[in-house]
C-alpha cells in the first residue's frame, strides 16, 4: 500500500478530528483503529486507566518511552496544568513525523518536547539537556526488551526519585517478563498490576504501575 498506517492514521485525524480539541483527535484514532485498520496505540481502555494514573500524579514533568503516533502523548498532555510538560522519545523517524503533525493539531505542542533518537542514548543528557531534575511519571510504552535496561538507566542518572511513578503498557500482550519481575521482587518499588485488554482486542493486557520507594 502507498500510505503508511501512521499516514492513514493522521489523514483520519485531520478528516475527522476539530485543530485544537485532543478529545476529538483521541476519538478519531481510537474509531480508527478499532473499525479499520488496528494500530498498537494503548487505546480507549488502558488510555482511562492512564488517565487516571496521571490525573492522580499531576506530574510537573513526564517522560514517554515511545511515541509512535502521539496518541498517548495527547491523552497525558491534554491533562497536564500549565507548565507542566511530556517529554516523549521515539526512535523512528516516520513515526515522529506523523506523531509531531498529531500533536499539532491537538492544539497541545506547548506542552510536549518530542525528542527523535534512542531512549538508552538520550536518557544520560537529560537532566542536561532538559533541565530536568527528575521525573514525576515515566509512562514506558516503546520496546519491550528495552524497559528493564532503561528503567535501569534511569535510576543510574538519578532521574527516578522517591514518589516518581513508572507506568508500564503491555506487561502481558506482547508481554515485558523481566521488567515485571524486576519492579515485583525489587524492595524499591511499590508495584500494581491494573488489570486490561490488548487495544482494540479481546486479548488480555494491563497497566504496572511501579512507585519508586527511595533507597
Ligand atoms: C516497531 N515498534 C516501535 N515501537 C514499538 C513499541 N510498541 C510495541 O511493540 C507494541 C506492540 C503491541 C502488539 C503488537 C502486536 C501484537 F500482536 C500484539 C501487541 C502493542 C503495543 O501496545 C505496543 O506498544 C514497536
Ligand atoms: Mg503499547
Amino acid at each position: 500500500t502507498r500510505t503508511s498506517r501512521p499516514q492513514r492514521i493522521l489523514k483520519a485525524v485531520q478528516r475527522k478530528a476539530t485543530v485544537g480539541d485532543p478529545q476529538s483527535v483521541i476519538t478519531a484514532i481510537d474509531h480508527f483503529c478499532r473499525h479499520r485498520e488496528w494500530a498498537m496505540n494503548v487505546g480507549d481502555e488502558k488510555g482511562s486507566i492512564l488517565d487516571s494514573v496521571v490525573n492522580e500524579v499531576s506530574p510537573v514533568t513526564v517522560l514517554e518511552l515511545g511515541t509512535y503516533c502521539g496518541y498517548s502523548t495527547v491523552r497525558i498532555a491534554r491533562l497536564l496544568p500549565p507548565g507542566a510538560c511530556v517529554i516523549t522519545l521515539e526512535f523512528n523517524p516516520d513515526y515522529a513525523a506523523i506523531a509531531r503533525q498529531v500533536i499539532k493539531w491537538s492544539g497541545l505542542e506547548d506542552k510536549v518536547q518530542l525528542v527523535e533518537g534512542a531512549s538508552g542514548d538520550w536518557i544520560p543528557w537529560m537532566k542536561e539537556h532538559f533541565g530536568v531534575q527528575a521525573f514525576d511519571l515515566v509512562f514506558l510504552d516503546h520496546w519491550k526488551e528495552r524497559y528493564l535496561p532503561d528503567t535501569k538507566l534511569l535510576e543510574e542518572c538519578g532521574l527516578i526519585q522517591k514518589g516518581t511513578v513508572l507506568l508500564a503498557d503491555n506487561v502481558i500482550c506482547p508481554g515485558t517478563p523481566d521488567y515485571l519481575e524486576y519492579v515485583r521482587n525489587s524492595p524499591h518499588y511499590n508495584s500494581q498490576y491494573y488489570r486490561s485488554h490488548l487495544e482494540y482486542t479481546k486479548a488480555e493486557d494491563g497497566l504496572e504501575k511501579s512507585v519508586f520507594l527511595g533507597y
